[in-house]
């Protein structure tokens, strides 16, 4: 008998695997939530054409919301989203000289009318681009708004019981 497979409805793309440190807490997240996605190194400014098919494939390939990681000259997300009508989530990558302002800039300032929702630099953007495809592909599956309610209640319980030192 084979194991029945879920095809990924959420890709977690980044510019290099020099990212993973950091994208990686966007796949730790989708994992906690069961949501079946797919990972890969897709880079605009090295592997254009790649980037492009992604883009231009994506959505018959059952995917709904992509998640785009990228450090400095940060393109990946803006280009992603120029191909697609899905939505794009970026996350900025610190970066090692200029720690990930510079790919913050890149990816926040998209021209009116190609929009890419922009999130924190590092670990903290990339979970949080990954709740929020959640709360996304939430809105028409009632049994992940429901998990979503309950993460919020743990995280809840958790600050509440949060201790400081004497
Ligand atoms: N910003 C981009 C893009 C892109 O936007 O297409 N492709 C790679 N990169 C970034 O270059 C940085 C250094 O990459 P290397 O560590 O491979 O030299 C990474 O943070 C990657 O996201």
């Amino acid at each position: 008998m084979t194991e029945k497979i879920e095809s990924p409805v959420v890709g977690v793309l980044m510019g290099s695997s020099s990212d993973w440190e950091v994208m990686g807490n966007a796949v730790e997240m989708l994992k906690n939530f069961n949501v079946p996605y797919e990972a890969k190194v897709v880079s605009a400014h090295r592997m254009p054409d790649e980037m492009f098919k992604y883009a231009e494939t994506a959505r018959d390939r059952g995917i709904k919301v992509i998640i785009a990681g990228a450090g400095g000259a940060a393109h990946l997300p803006g280009m992603l989203a120029a191909k697609t009508t899905l939505p794009v989530l970026g996350v900025p990558v610190p970066s090692r000289y200029l720690k990930g302002v510079d790919s913050l800039y890149s990816i926040v300032q998209m021209p009116k009318g190609v929009p890419v929702g922009t999130f924190a630099i590092g670990e903290a953007g990339a979970a949080n681009a990954a709740l929020f495809a959640v709360e996304i592909l939430g809105t028409t599956c009632p049994g992940l708004a429901e998990k979503l309610a309950e993460f919020r209640k743990a995280q809840n319980a958790k600050a509440r019981a949060m201790e400081l030192p004497a």
